[in-house]
């Protein structure tokens, strides 16, 4: 590239959010995809609920293919200002608290549950050997 090609902030870009003038940030570029509307095979919805944002993800996540890719180029209108992106928010989960790390209680539930039958049938037993006897 030459260096000439203009260079858009996102608030420019997001003007572009009607039918009739449909504007999309894809991998640091723009594209007017006004006239693809009616084309785009995934449907006019999705490009106009892309406007006013970085569409990348929402483009990738498609897994578009390689022609889908071909085809940008003749909507490319030039490039966004990156430093009016937003930065993305990582999702960092909070601490989660360490549950059962006590594992004594998972000892004891293993030794009952051995213990009980057991102690069932030592009773049984004895039961019946004391009724026998007597
Ligand atoms: C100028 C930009 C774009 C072009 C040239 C384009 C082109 C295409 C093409 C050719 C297809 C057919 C399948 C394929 O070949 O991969 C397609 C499908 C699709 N596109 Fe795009 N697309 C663009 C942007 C977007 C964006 C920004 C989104 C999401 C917001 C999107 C969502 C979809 C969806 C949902 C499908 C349908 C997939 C399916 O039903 O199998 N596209 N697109």
């Amino acid at each position: 590239m030459g260096g000439d090609e203009k260079v858009f902030t996102l608030a420019q870009v997001s003007e572009h959010n009607s039918p009739k003038d449909c504007w999309l940030v894809i991998n640091g570029k723009v594209y007017d995809a006004t006239n693809f509307l009616e084309d785009h095979p995934g449907g006019d919805e999705v490009l106009l609920s892309a406007t006013g944002k970085d569409a990348t993800d929402d483009f990738e996540d498609v897994g578009h293919s390689d022609s889908a890719r071909d085809m940008m180029a003749q909507y490319y209108v030039g490039e966004i200002d990156v430093s009016t992106i937003p930065k993305k928010i990582k999702y960092k989960p909070a601490n989660q608290p360490h549950y059962n790390q006590d594992k004594t209680s998972e000892f004891i539930i293993k030794l009952l549950q051995f213990l009980v039958p057991l102690a069932i049938l030592g009773l049984a037993v004895g039961v019946h050997l004391y009724t026998k006897s007597s």
